[in-house]
């Protein structure tokens, strides 16, 4: 469906989805229906650089994430939300650690410089942001969506200097970020998701693995899952 604003309104969600699970599509969904998007990429990261030697390789990540993309229309079509879904091949083509500010920086130049970008997070990326490589400049090209998660509570984990950047940059109301290309923190509280990949990752290992269904992990993500023997 067309949007009846001239602005695109384009949602990123980056991550290492080793695997994707259920908590990523109902942060996409979310923020895919209050912001109004247009499109959302799913963006694997090529090498997630903090996240330590064990991870699957970024191919299979992909494939599995591609299936996450299939669940994710079909639900998108049910929740009658009509943002277009894409999986990105952008952090797996680029060589190097994947740096968030490389993609935001090639995003701006494919959608140019009026579209509405914004990043969608959950409060634990929030909380790690002056880890990320030049993670000031990324204000420059993109906004940020924030959801909340169980066992991450913002008030108390939030850093002085997430405290200093949000007194100038959030906004309540997240219609802001439909009009704005870049420069907002949006931070919602609805969400509460009890998933991890690490947590999905170790149940997949022990006995009780055919225990884990579709209220965990998309359903095409675990028969991939399943028929490539992973996370055994
Ligand atoms: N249950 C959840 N609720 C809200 N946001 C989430 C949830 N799970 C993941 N996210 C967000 O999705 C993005 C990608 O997450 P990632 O692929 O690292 O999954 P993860 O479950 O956090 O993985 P891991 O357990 O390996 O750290 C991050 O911004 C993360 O905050
Ligand atoms: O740019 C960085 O330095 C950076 C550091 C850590 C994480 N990120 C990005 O944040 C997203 C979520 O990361 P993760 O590690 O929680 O899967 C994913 O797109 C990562 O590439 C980016």
């Amino acid at each position: 469906m067309v949007s009846l604003s001239s602005i695109q309104k384009i949602g990123i969600l980056g991550g290492t989805f080793d695997p994707p699970h259920i908590g990523h599509l109902k942060l996409a969904s979310h923020f895919a229906k209050i912001l109004q998007l247009d499109q959302l990429l799913l963006i694997p990261s090529g090498e997630p650089w903090q996240k330590g030697a064990d991870i699957t390789p970024a191919e299979i990540r992909f494939q599995l994430t591609e299936g996450a993309g299939i669940d994710l229309a079909r639900a998108f079509l049910y929740l009658k939300i009509p943002t277009q879904i894409g999986v990105d091949r952008i952090e797996i083509e680029r060589a190097g650690p994947s740096y968030s500010i490389d993609t935001a920086k090639s995003l701006r130049e494919r959608f140019g410089p009026k579209a509405s970008l914004t990043w969608l997070t959950g409060a634990d990326s929030l909380i790690h942001l002056p880890s990320w490589n030049s993670w000031r400049d990324l204000f420059k090209y993109m906004n940020f969506a924030v959801a909340s998660r169980p066992h991450c509570d913002l008030d108390t984990e939030m850093s002085p200097e997430i405290k200093e950047i949000l007194k100038v940059r959030q906004v309540f109301d997240p219609a802001a970020l439909i009009n704005e290309p870049s420069g907002l923190i949006y931070v919602d509280e609805s969400l509460s998701v009890d998933l991890s990949s690490t947590d999905l990752r170790n149940r997949l290992k022990t006995p009780a693995h055919d225990q884990i269904a579709s209220e965990q992990i998309p359903t095409h993500t675990l028969e991939i899952i399943t028929k490539l023997g992973l996370y055994q």
